[in-house]
This record gives C-alpha cells, structure tokens and sequence, in this order.
C-alpha cells in the first residue's frame, strides 16, 4: 500500500491528504434537514448527513488528491450508526482509487492490539469464513504501550500489504508535557522516531517503509531532526492550516526525492465555505469550495517544498 500511496503521490503531484472529520456544525443546514426529514433528529439522520456531506466533497476532490484520512472518533460520537458512516465513506473513497488512512489512534497489550489490527487493517476469523470489516490501507497507531502493543499491527500489515502511521510527535499544544521529555539526554520523541525507523526496517515497499510515523507541522525543528532519524519512514503531517502550521515551515518534512511526507488538512478543506476566502461559493457549493481549498493547499505546499 505504500507503494500505492507513493503513486498515488506522483500521479496527483500532491503530497497531501485531506482530512475527513465531519462534524455536524460544519455539514451545511440544507444536507441536515434533508436527513433529518427522512431519519427524524435521530442518531440515523446525523449518519445520513454526514454520509452525505463527505459523499459530495470526496466527489468534488477525488481526482486531486492521493489519499483521504477519516477520523473515527467523529464518527464513533454516533454510535454505531456513526459507524456505519464511517464503514461508507472508506468503501466508497476506496472505489474512488483513494488511500484511506483510518484515523483510529489505537495501542493496546498485544492481544488486544492484534483484535484492532485485525478489525481495521485484516480478516475476522468466523469458523471456516475470514471477513474484512472496516479494511483501511492504513491506520494510525499510538505506541504508549511500547514493542508488543506495536507488533500486532505490524503483522497484519506484512500480511495484508498495508501500513501504519505511528505517533511521535503530535501537532497539540500539550505534547511536549510526555513527549519532549529528555530520558538519557534525548527527547522521548527522538527515542520513539528511532523505534519506528527500526520497526520499518523490514517492513520495506520498493522505496519506502509502511510503517510511518506522525509528526505535527506545528514542530517543524522537531520534523527535521526526525526526518533524518527515520529517514525511510513516510511522515503523515497534520497540523497544517487549521492548527497553524505554515507551508514554508515544511521542506525539512520531505527527502531530497521530493517524497517522505504527505500532509493533512481536515477542516481547512470540508468547512473551507465557512472561511472569509471561500465564502463567495455559498453553502449550497459547499463543495466546489472545498475543491479551491485544495487546489489552493496544493500549489501553497508544493511551492514551498519547491516541487
Ligand atoms: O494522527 C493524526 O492524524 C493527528 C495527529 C496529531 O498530532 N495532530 C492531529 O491533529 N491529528 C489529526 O489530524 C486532524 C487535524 O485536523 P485539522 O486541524 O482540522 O486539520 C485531526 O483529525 C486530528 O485528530
């Protein structure tokens, strides 16, 4: 799948995904009320609006982009019809030759990791049957819990041919309270951006490693010391736009290849209509906006990184 999403990549020339974390205060009113009519202001009718805001902005910027990276949480607050939803927008996004990344930020003790390595990225295993459920090309993974909570996930995606993003430095404001801090005279981030380039090492797709690692753009200093740590891991980079992070802060991300990040917008590109430059569009265009956010997205990082 690595080699996917570096295909992906050079086909689209944009090193971006765009984040689909469908809240309902972005999904504009007349989608609502069109669910709401047929479901009620039901969990069902959140389901169906948010099913389908992303079904129009996927189909306004599938043709752009390499990958799309949904957030499970905001789908999980509506139960399992938010699940539903969830399960949806991959299938379709998937139909649409998109790499999912599934947002799940998962890392349990290791039998418990490999049930969530197995729900998201393998087969279900029902007497004589095998079963993909949610089957996602990637997903994050927080690595807490160290080697063993990691290595369920690893196996799956050795099996399966698809990939991990393991957290090592996030984009929030509060992650430096655990992750900054120095053990042996080193950052604990550096210490997990080591264990992941070793964890990849095996792990290696024609250039690069499916096991990848998270880094906010809100840290870009950090980003380059990282880079050069895990020099053959696939950095997912959110934090850009909506946080703050800045285009030109983001070369240090990429290799001399011009590959080795790929960077995350979620709200900057599926509420775009509600931001002053992308207002003109209008709620009903909801999505032509988002497409002109992309496009926007895409020339400013590419313009940075020199592309
Ligand atoms: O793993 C992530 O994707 C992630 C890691 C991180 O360090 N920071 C971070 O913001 N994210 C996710 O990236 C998305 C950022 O959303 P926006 O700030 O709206 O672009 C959200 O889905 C976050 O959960």
């Amino acid at each position: 799948m690595i080699n996917k999403l570096i295909q992906n990549i050079q086909k689209t020339n944009a090193p971006i995904v765009v984040g689909l974390d469908p809240m309902l205060n972005y999904i504009p009113p007349h989608i609502q009320k069109r669910a709401f009519a047929e479901f009620g202001e039901t969990l069902e009718g959140a389901a169906e609006a948010i099913w389908q805001y992303n079904k129009e902005i996927v189909d306004a910027v599938y043709d752009l982009i390499p990958a799309v990276k949904p957030q499970i949480a905001m789908y999980e607050q509506f139960g399992i019809e938010g699940l539903k939803a969830f399960q949806k927008t991959v299938n379709y996004c998937k139909e649409k030759n998109l790499v999912v990344i599934g947002d799940i930020k998962r890392g349990d003790i290791g039998s418990t990791s490999e049930a969530y390595a197995v729900g998201h990225l393998g087969k279900v295993q029902v007497g004589s049957k095998r079963y993909s459920c949610f089957d996602e090309d990637f997903v994050t993974v927080n690595p807490y819990l160290g080697s063993d909570g990691i290595k369920p996930f690893v196996d799956v995606c050795k099996e399966e041919k698809k990939g991990l993003f393991i957290l090592v430095k996030t984009s929030n404001q509060s992650s430096g309270e655990f992750q900054d801090r120095l053990i042996d005279g080193k950052p604990l981030y550096e210490h997990v951006g080591e264990k992941v380039a070793k964890w990849g090492e095996d792990c290696m797709g024609d250039s690069y490693s499916y096991i990848g690692a998270v880094v906010g753009a809100t840290y870009p200093k950090m980003g380059e010391i990282l880079r050069k740590i895990m020099p053959k891991s696939f950095i997912l980079v959110p934090g850009y736009g909506a946080q703050g992070g800045k285009a030109e802060d983001l070369k240090p991300y990429f290799n001399e290849d011009g590959l080795g990040a790929i960077i995350n917008s979620s709200r900057g590109i599926i509420a775009a209509y509600k931001q002053e430059a992308y207002k003109h569009f209008g709620e009903t265009a909801f999505a032509d906006a988002s497409r002109q956010a992309v496009l926007d997205m895409i020339a400013d990082i590419n313009q940075a990184i020199g592309r």
